[in-house]
């Protein structure tokens, strides 16, 4: 247009100065769903994380081997109709694959009458219409996928409640017998205070071993098969050496370490009402059996006089505890014969542990749950509202530890918070809901979210990703972090 200027230059005198934009993290609660979480979430094709190693490559693997394994049992089968049905499950299994190599949508699970089904439905309906494996956030779309497997025999008429990680998990505990022994041989015999000491002596003795015991459990977070398909019987061994000195050792790879509150917290359980602790389980095998040993302790010592183990209603990111392992568990420590080169006096503390626990199952104090939401695609800020009554339960919980990678993942959101967010913070409602209960993690770090390390969190957490890359998988590192909830305030629901 003749006489207009070629460039627009405004000047905006008027409108307020330059101020720095404050990053919009964490996002504010109500802003927060399943495909936003507080921070960045990690999706599968963000490279850098390890998501992008899990969905791209890892969960193909596991599904290989699973098929591998579906197959080997399918040429044990002599009935057609069984052999019929598993073929199915297999094809199943096969189309499972595709999807996630060629990256195919999420589409709803198939009504197959488990209890999760519309939990699961309404998540894709309402957050991930449309996504795919790798944009969907790493947390959803890995878990999706374990919900699909299980979908592949939920619905077959012989095999639905086939475990195609069964194989493994027995077979990781059957290789683990240095550390199963080291364990049975200090701890068979029940725990006693010595006569004629004082109380003080006393609380010493016991919280000496609160914290080796802790350890334990801690550590045994880190054989985890899901990560271990390459590896050899001597690294096993190596990660999972009880030794009291490795432990001292140890102590220095906790980042985020909360394990004397942690101590503190637990002293005061029997004075309370019930003493009730529960363990949010992850994997079965020697990870269970350590979880088993520190419950143990917990009965014995009188610091509660309940342990309520969560586990999976079906299997569930390889080596998740369900019910049937847990019941092998018990039952091949008392009656199997995993372990032939074994002295008679070994065998026999396994078999005495054996018998206490089963004894504790019995009389009630030791109580085996399987909630549906805990083979749900949502973290656990939703815990309060997509599943109510398992928060409430929790709720009159004196403490919930939640064991391993995956709780921790779940407690956090799975985001890129940073490294120095307080524990209280990062989970959310399950520390600022009316009547939350006192929580704790117990994780060795297997991927990308850490939290918990302190004002220095951020510091710590770059120069680690400068000098030991893979630090965030390696399992090396771990936290035991606490939050205080609102224990005893009356729960409430919107
Ligand atoms: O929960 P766990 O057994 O400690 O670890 C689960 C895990 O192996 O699986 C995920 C990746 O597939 C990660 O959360 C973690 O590395």
């Amino acid at each position: 247009m003749s006489g207009a200027p070629s460039r627009v230059t405004l000047h905006l005198g008027h409108l307020p100065s330059k101020k720095d934009i404050k990053v919009p993290w964490p996002r504010t609660p109500s802003r927060v769903d399943p495909n936003n979480p507080p921070w960045p979430a990690y999706r599968g094709y963000h490279e850098y994380s390890f998501a992008h190693a899990t969905m791209g490559v890892r969960l193909p693997t596991i599904l290989g081997k699973a098929i591998d394994d579906a197959s080997r049992t399918l040429n044990e089968q002599s009935a057609e109709d069984k052999i019929v049905d598993l073929v199915q499950c297999i094809e199943r299994m096969d189309n499972l694959m595709s999807d996630l190599s060629g990256n195919a949508k999420l589409r709803p699970i198939i009504d197959d009458g488990e209890g999760d089904v519309a939990l699961w439905n309404k998540e894709i309906a309402k957050y991930f219409q449309g996504k795919d494996f790798m944009n969907a956030p790493w947390l959803f779309a890995e878990a999706y996928k374990y919900r699909r497997l299980h979908e592949c025999f939920s619905v077959s008429k012989y095999w639905s409640d086939y475990d195609v990680f069964y194989r493994q998990k027995c077979d990781t505990f059957s290789r683990s017998s240095d550390a199963v022994f080291e364990l049975s041989m200090r701890f068979a015999e029940p725990f006693q205070q010595t006569k004629n000491v004082s109380d003080e002596e006393k609380t010493e003795t016991e919280r000496l071993m609160f914290l080796e015991l802790t350890q334990v459990c801690l550590w045994g977070n880190s054989t985890d098969l899901s990560l271990l398909i390459n590896m050899t019987e001597e690294q096993i061994k190596l990660l999972q050496s009880t030794g009291g000195d490795h432990l001292a050792a140890t102590e220095k790879n906790i980042l985020g370490n909360h394990l004397n509150k942690l101590w503190d917290t637990v002293k005061t359980l029997r004075e309370k009402t019930g003493g009730r602790v529960d363990f949010v389980l992850d994997n079965a095998g020697f990870e269970l059996y350590c979880d088993c040993v520190y419950a143990d302790f917990l009965i014995q010592s009188g610091l509660a006089k309940q342990i309520r183990f969560h586990g999976k209603r079906y299997p569930w990111f390889v080596s998740d505890v369900t019910k049937k392992d847990w019941e092998w568990l018990l039952n091949t420590i008392v009656y199997g014969h995993l372990f032939p080169e074994t002295s008679e006096a070994e065998r026999e503390s396994l078999r005495s542990l054996g018998a206490r626990w089963k004894q504790y199952e019995n009389d009630g104090r030791w109580v085996y749950e399987q909630h549906p939401f805990w083979c749900t695609g949502y973290t656990f800020w939703d815990l309060h509202s997509e599943a109510p009554d398992l928060f409430l339960h929790l709720s009159r919980s004196d403490l919930v530890i939640f064991k391993g990678d995956l709780n921790h993942r779940k407690l956090t959101y799975d985001c890129a918070a940073p490294a120095s967010t307080p524990f209280e913070i990062a989970i959310g409602p399950m520390a600022s809901a009316a009547g939350a209960p006192k929580v704790c993690s117990l994780r060795t770090i297997k991927s990308d979210v850490v939290v918990g390390l302190g004002d220095t969190g951020d510091e710590i957490a770059e120069k680690l990703d400068k000098e030991e890359p893979g630090w965030k998988i390696s399992g090396k590192y771990a936290i035991v972090l606490l939050s205080h909830g609102r224990p005893g305030e009356n729960v409430r629901f919107a």
